[in-house]
């Protein structure tokens, strides 16, 4: 009998109760892409297109035990946070992911929803500063975050790339500023900045108001290829094609912003091997 090598992946974040986002986006996106997907619960939102209508924050202990239930066990190949949403909470993760020395940390710094909800407390963000991004392979902020994250008003490309040197400071390994929010109507680049040279990586950007959950999802694609063994490039490559792909087959799902789709990669890559012509 031979048994394949399975490989896992944790996510550590919030639950969105309209399965658009958080937890419920993240262990879609690492089945989708042939990783085991595990998760600790950091809240509960009551959360559907429209916006998050209630935040119930998980208790420390209650997140650390879950973490321990998995190191005890489990183990994992890769860990992706999420909505964290206090300081304590922060430092309980940082403890469990040094205590266990779990590898290729992918630490997606959530704050706000789309809607405008607080994610994550505002005294929070020095701990995630000084204890999460020593931990990090690689750190995902969109402009927003990487400017509360540097304190810097970034506007131009050469603003990207000084917050991305800031961000590394504290001891990220790489650092992605996500250009999902930027004014450009043609392209929604993003830009990976590995301590030592920079990439960037450039999607069409699709007109649509169906964008929930599109971090999340990123963020969770890149740390399931880092789970396979792949390289960051190769990762962030094959999570910008598969966000690419679950944006612009986008899913009519409630009256607000609609959710990422997670069948569409694959769908994708079927076509392809089966001789199709579309690329992403
Ligand atoms: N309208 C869009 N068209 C194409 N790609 C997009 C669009 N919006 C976001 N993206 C991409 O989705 C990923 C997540 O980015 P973003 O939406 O900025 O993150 P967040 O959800 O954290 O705000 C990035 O790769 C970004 O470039
Ligand atoms: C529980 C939870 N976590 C994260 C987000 C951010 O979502 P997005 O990926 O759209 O920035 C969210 N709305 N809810």
């Amino acid at each position: 009998m031979t048994t394949n090598r399975v490989y896992k992946a944790l996510t550590i974040a919030g639950s969105d109760s309209g399965g658009g986002a958080g937890i419920q986006a993240d262990l879609k996106t690492f089945q989708e892409l042939g990783v085991f997907g595990m998760s600790a619960l950091t809240a509960i939102t009551a959360q559907n297109t429209l916006g998050v209508q209630a935040v119930y924050p998980m208790s420390t202990e209650a997140v650390a035990e879950q973490l321990r239930s998995i190191g005890e066990d489990i183990g994992t190949d890769a860990v992706k946070t999420g909505m964290l949403f206090n300081a304590e909470i922060i430092e309980a993760v940082a403890a469990q992911i040094r205590y266990y020395r779990w590898p290729n940390v992918v630490i997606d710094p959530v704050m706000i929803a789309k809607g405008g909800a607080s994610l994550l407390q505002q005294e929070a963000v020095q701990a995630l500063l000084t204890e999460l991004l020593p931990l990090a392979a690689v750190i995902t902020p969109n402009i927003l975050e990487a400017e509360v994250l540097t304190g810097l008003t970034i506007r131009s490309f050469e603003d990207k790339q000084e917050a991305a040197r800031k961000l590394a400071a504290y001891g990220a390994k790489a650092v992605i500023i996500k250009g999902g929010h930027e004014a450009d109507p043609v392209e929604a680049v993003d830009l990976l900045y590995d301590g030592i040279s920079f990439d960037t990586f450039i999607g069409t950007r699709i007109k649509t108001k169906n964008t929930h959950g599109t971090g999340c999802t990123y963020s969770s694609a890149i740390a399931a290829e880092l789970a396979k063994g792949s390289r960051l490039l190769e990762a962030v490559q094959t999570a910008k094609q598969y966000i690419q792909a679950a944006i612009e087959e986008q899913l009519e799902i409630g009256h607000g912003h609609g959710p990422t789709n997670h069948w569409a990669y694959q769908r994708r890559l079927r076509h392809q091997e089966q001789g199709g012509v579309r690329t992403v």
